[in-house]
């Protein structure tokens, strides 16, 4: 997942920029590879800054002092097609029509029929690997089929609907027009997330209007009335209105469970469930589940969380096991999320040079240490050891997530089974693999309960991590081989060379 948003203010004198790079920071926690804003100015022009890179290092205040104008769009970038080169930071940009800028959130799964279809049917050039320059060529070619001086709402949610016909996958996106207004859309299924919200503005004269990936972004920033946006539904601000549509009839809401076990921050509230109570649930159900396993006395000494996201799912299954619970392992707070950095050895390194065990909670215990999930089992492998290292009797190892065994194709960059600790492998393997005594896995279905208690209304998540039901009706085993063959680690280790290449095109990183 990445991180989006986009700002328009009621005051056109005032500028935007600050605000969506505040939102970025909120959300750097979705995307860690590069970082972008567009704004839009006077005249309807367009300034753009983005570029590899955390957000403090790419929005230097220099380049902020540059993004002038009342609206614009943000992203964070973690990269799950394409190549991690500076040419695929977003947003994108087209200058035709009208100038549209865009930042999506997830992964097609049809990017090579797309790419066809721009290039021998629409006559569109696409410049980079990435499969969200496709989307916004899909949009931009049905707009300019208007063929109109100046768009209304009605041209720009019939271009919705038609990319909606021809993009599959996952996409929220947040959108602007250069001189109309900014825009956000969600896919038919709503995989990834997005929200909507407005604020008094700061002149007391009507509202200002704000996207973003998750909630917290317009908490922060005081923005009210906030609310999801719908699967299949776009909403258009344009400079004298807003404007909804729900364009998709009837779709079924199909969030990504993974956000709630992992990537969102527990302070977001996504399609009416709080993350952080959905963790706290988990923790519940899974003390249940070691109670099961265990039986009532079990020989735990103490419960340890993985830092960060396990915390609040580790706190309560200790509190549900009349256990104690200790923080064993101490983060340095400078190293970011592991589990998106790009490349097995990165990722591999950085465990180590986050966290630490501290003996005194490990020396002659019997510990059981929760995360939220084991992937391709980075974290627990070395944690299992370090935990060793620091005189641990005996090693138990939870997850709040059930075992993973499938890729994911709408955004989390897993698209190679082979490299899962779980794939293959059943729970004592596992165990073994991570070098536990017991590895003990949260069930699917008290997963999805943990959710659903918040919103009994979802019908449906996106769970193909833990059982290979994708949720749109293309992911065939075809289409599953060949995302194996172009991003496993082993294809990304070999030598790449559009993910060196310059495209100077896309980019204004000046000092
Ligand atoms: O099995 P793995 O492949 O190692 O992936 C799973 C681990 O990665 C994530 O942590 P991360 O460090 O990314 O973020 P966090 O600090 O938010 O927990 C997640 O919370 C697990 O700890
Ligand atoms: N994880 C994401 O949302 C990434 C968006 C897009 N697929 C990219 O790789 O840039
Ligand atoms: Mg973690």
């Amino acid at each position: 997942m990445c991180g989006v948003s986009a700002l328009i203010l009621a005051d056109t004198k005032q500028p935007a920029v600050a605000e969506i790079q505040e939102s970025l920071g909120l959300l750097q926690h979705r995307g860690q590879d590069a970082a972008g804003i567009v704004t839009c100015g006077p005249k309807g022009r367009l300034y753009q800054c983005k570029g590899n890179g955390m957000v403090r290092d790419v929005f230097t205040p220099p380049r902020l002092l540059g993004l002038i104008g009342c609206m614009g769009v943000g992203h964070v970038r973690y990269p799950t097609a394409g190549t991690p080169a500076n040419s695929e930071a977003q947003p994108f940009y087209v200058n035709s029509p009208y100038g549209i800028v865009m930042g999506h959130n997830g992964n097609l799964t049809n990017t090579a029929e797309l790419k066809r279809f721009l290039d021998h049917d629409a006559h569109r050039h696409i410049n980079t690997d990435s499969d969200s320059e496709l989307l916004l060529n899909i949009f931009a070619y049905h707009l300019q089929k208007t063929d109109k001086f100046r768009i209304s709402e009605e041209d720009i949610f019939r271009a919705i609907t038609n990319l909606y016909e021809q993009c599959h996958g996952a996409y929220a996106c947040a959108g602007m027009i250069a001189g109309f207004g900014i825009m956000g859309f969600r896919d038919p299924f709503g995989i990834r997330p997005l929200v909507f919200g407005r604020r008094k503005s700061s002149s007391g004269d009507g509202y200002d209007y704000m996207f973003a990936s998750e909630s917290i972004v317009l908490d922060s920033l005081d923005f009210t009335d906030i609310r999801d946006v719908n699967p299949g539904e776009a909403i258009i601000v344009s400079k004298h209105a807003v404007t909804t549509r729900q364009l998709v009839p009837n779709p079924t809401l199909s969030p990504c469970i993974f956000e709630y076990v992992y990537f969102a921050r527990p302070d977001s509230i996504i399609d009416g469930v709080s993350v952080y109570n959905a963790r706290l649930e988990m923790g519940i159900k899974l003390a249940n589940k070691i109670r099961r396993t265990l039986g009532d006395k079990s020989d735990i000494d103490v419960v340890i969380p993985v830092p960060d996201t396990s915390r609040a799912a580790a706190l309560q299954l200790s509190q549900e096991l009349g256990l104690m619970y200790r923080e064993g392992f101490n983060k340095n707070r400078y190293v970011g999320r592991t589990f998106i950095m790009p490349g097995q050895e990165m990722r591999r390194k950085n465990v180590k040079r986050k966290l630490n065990a501290m003996t005194a909670e490990f020396k002659d215990k019997n510990v059981l240490i929760v995360d939220d999930s084991i992937v391709r089992g980075t974290t627990s492998e070395q944690i299992v050891q370090m935990a060793r290292d620091a005189g641990a009797k005996k090693v138990y190892f939870a997850s709040a997530a059930p075992a993973i065994r499938y890729p994911n194709v709408y955004g989390i960059d897993m698209p190679c089974t082979a490299e899962l600790v779980a794939f293959d492998r059943n729970e004592t393997e596992i165990s073994s693999a991570i070098g536990a005594d017991l590895v003990i896995f949260q069930d699917k279905e008290d997963l999805i309960d943990s959710c659903r208690k918040y919103n009994p209304d979802i019908t449906q998540f996106d769970t193909s991590v833990f059982d290979g039901r994708y949720v749109t009706s293309d992911v065939t085993k075809e289409y599953l081989d060949e995302l194996e063959a172009a991003r496993s680690d082993g294809a990304k280790n070999k030598h790449n060379p559009r993910a060196e290449e310059v495209i100077g095109l896309h980019n204004i990183l000046q000092a």
